[in-house]
C-alpha cells in the first residue's frame, strides 16, 4: 500500500498539461480488438489502470509497440482466445472497470465474449444489466456463473441489428453495445445512449475504422452494420475530470495556474458548475488559466434566492466523477451548497475525513451532503487518510495541499489508478509532496 506525504499549505503556481483521458482511453483500448489491421493511439495516459489493460490486451495476444510517450500501435490479427478461459483472464479482468468493454467487440468479431466480475471503484452497486440486455437484443446468448462471478455471451450465427431503449444511460454499457453493433448484420439503433466526449470520441474512431455510426454527441445513435473495420489513428482528448481536479486544487491553494490545452469545447458544463462555487475560470485560447484567489470565492444562489445545490447527471448534465472534487472545494467557499450524487450511492462517505480535518459539512444520507463554507476563516488540519477510490483520493490530497501540517494518504494505488505521476507533477508546481512507500 502506497503513500503520500503532504505539507499543506503550499502557494502552487505554474502551467500544467493534461493527461490523456482514463475513462475514453479505456473505450479505445478495448476498440483495437475490432479489426486485425493496425491501431495507432496517442495521448494514452501512463496510469495504472491503463496500464493494467494495456497488459490484458497483451495477454490475449494484441501485438503491441510502444511508439513514444503516449504513442502505442496495436494488432489484434491473431488473438490466443484461450486465455479467456484461463485464471490469469480472471485475475487481470477483475483488475479494473474497463475490462468489461473487451465483450463486446469480441462478441462482434468472434461470436463470443466473457468477462469476470470487473474491478474499479467501490462507489456503491455497479450493475451490468445495461451491457448484456443490448448484448441480448443483437442476439447473443448469456449466461453467469453466480460461483465464479464470469458472465459471457455467444453469438456463434453472429449478431442482428435491433432497436433499443436503454434502461440507464450507462457509459461502458453504450461504448460496449456500440463495438457489438458496429460489426452486426442490418441496423442498430440505440435510444437512451450516453453521449460522453468518451463516446462521442469512441464514435468518430470507429467512424475513421469505417464504421457507420450516425447521431454521435446525442443520446440516439442508428448503427449501419459493416462486414469487417480497418485500422486508424487516434489522438485521446485530455481528461477533463483531471482538469476538474486541477481547477479544484487552484481554488483551494488560493493558487494561479494556467491548465494547457484543454479542449474547451468538449468540457461541457464543467467550468460552468465550478464558476457556481464562485471560481474565476478564465478562457485564454484554449487554455483555462485561474488566477489566484486570494479573497476566497463565494458561492452563487439561484435566482429565488435559494440554497446551491450542485448534483450529477448523465452527459450532458455535470460528471459524478468531478462531485467529490466540487465537494472539498466548497468546504473553503464563502456560503453554503448541497452536493447531490445521484448515480452512486456510497460515493459520499469519504467526507468523515474532511470532517476530522474540520471541514463542516453534514451528511444527509448516502447520496447527499450539505457543505457549509469555512471562507478560510478556519484552515483544515492535517490528519492521516486512507484513499476509498480514486476520486475520493484526489480530494484528499486536495484537502491536504490546503490544510495546515503535514498529513499522510495512504492506498494512493486509488489515486495512481487515475493520474500520471500526480506528485511529481505537483513539486513541479511548488506543492511538497513525497511518495513515501
Ligand atoms: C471506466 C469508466 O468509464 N467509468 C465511468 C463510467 O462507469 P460505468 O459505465 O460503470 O457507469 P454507468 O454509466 O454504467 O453507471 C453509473 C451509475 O449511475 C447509475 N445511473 C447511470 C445512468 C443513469 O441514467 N442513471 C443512473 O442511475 C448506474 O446505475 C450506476 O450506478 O461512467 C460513470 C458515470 O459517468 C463514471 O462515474 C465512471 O468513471
Ligand atoms: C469511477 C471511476 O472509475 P472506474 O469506473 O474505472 O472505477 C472514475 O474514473 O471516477
Amino acid at each position: 500500500m502506497g503513500t503520500f506525504q503532504i505539507e499543506g499549505g503550499q502557494q502552487l503556481s505554474g502551467e500544467i498539461q493534461p493527461q490523456g483521458a482514463k475513462n475514453e482511453a479505456l473505450q479505445i483500448l478495448c476498440a483495437v480488438l475490432l479489426t486485425s489491421d493496425e491501431v495507432v493511439i496517442n495521448n494514452i495516459p501512463d496510469i495504472l489502470d491503463v496500464n493494467k489493460l494495456i497488459q490484458l490486451l497483451e495477454n490475449l495476444g494484441v501485438k503491441i509497440k510502444k511508439l513514444g510517450k503516449g504513442s502505442y500501435s496495436f494488432k489484434s490479427d491473431d488473438l490466443d482466445l484461450d486465455y479467456l478461459s484461463s485464471d490469469q483472464f480472471k485475475k487481470d479482468g477483475s483488475g479494473l472497470r474497463g475490462s468489461i468493454m473487451i465483450v463486446g467487440p469480441l462478441l462482434a468479431r468472434f461470436g463470443k465474449g466473457f468477462v469476470p466480475k470487473p474491478g474499479g471503484d467501490k462507489i456503491g452497486r455497479r450493475r451490468l444489466d445495461t451491457h448484456f440486455e443490448g448484448f441480448i437484443k443483437l442476439g447473443a446468448k448469456f449466461r453467469y456463473n453466480k460461483e465464479e462471478r464470469f458472465y459471457g455471451v455467444e453469438a456463434p450465427n453472429g449478431l442482428k441489428g435491433s432497436y433499443m431503449l436503454l434502461e440507464e444511460a450507462s457509459v461502458t454499457g453504450t461504448a460496449n453495445i456500440v463495438m457489438a453493433a458496429v460489426l452486426a448484420e442490418g441496423t442498430t439503433t440505440i435510444y437512451n445512449a450516453a453521449c460522453e466526449p468518451y463516446l462521442q470520441q469512441l464514435c468518430n474512431m470507429l467512424n475513421s475504422m469505417g464504421a457507420k455510426i450516425s447521431g454521435v454527441g446525442s443520446n440516439l445513435l442508428t448503427i449501419e452494420g459493416v462486414d469487417s473495420l480497418k485500422g486508424c489513428e487516434h489522438r485521446i482528448l485530455p481528461d477533463m475530470v483531471e482538469i476538474g481536479s486541477w481547477i479544484g486544487m487552484a481554488a483551494m491553494t488560493k493558487s494561479e495556474l494556467t491548465i494547457k490545452n484543454v479542449n474547451w469545447d468538449m468540457l461541457g458544463i464543467i467550468p460552468t458548475t465550478f464558476r457556481k462555487l464562485g471560481i474565476t475560470i478564465e478562457r485564454k485560447g484554449d487554455d483555462i488559466f485561474i488566477p489566484a484567489h486570494t479573497n476566497g470565492y463565494e458561492v452563487q444562489s439561484f435566482i429565488d434566492g435559494s440554497i446551491m445545490n450542485i448534483s450529477d447527471a448523465p452527459w450532458p448534465g455535470f460528471t459524478p466523477d468531478l462531485l467529490s472534487i466540487i465537494l472539498v472545494v466548497a468546504t473553503q467557499a464563502r456560503g453554503s451548497v448541497l452536493i447531490h450524487q445521484k448515480m452512486f450511492e456510497s460515493r459520499l462517505f469519504f467526507v468523515d475525513k474532511l470532517i476530522d480535518m474540520g471541514a463542516k459539512i453534514i451528511l444527509c444520507d448516502p447520496h447527499r451532503a450539505t457543505v457549509i463554507g469555512h471562507d478560510f476563516q478556519s484552515q483544515l488540519k492535517a490528519t492521516t487518510m486512507t484513499s476509498p477510490d480514486i476520486r475520493a483520493g484526489i480530494s484528499l490530497l486536495i484537502a491536504a495541499l490546503s490544510a495546515k501540517g503535514t498529513s499522510t494518504i495512504h492506498n494512493i494505488e486509488q489515486i495512481d489508478r487515475g493520474y500520471e505521476n500526480i506528485d511529481e507533477r505537483l513539486k513541479a508546481l511548488g506543492a511538497k509532496i513525497e511518495r513515501v512507500a
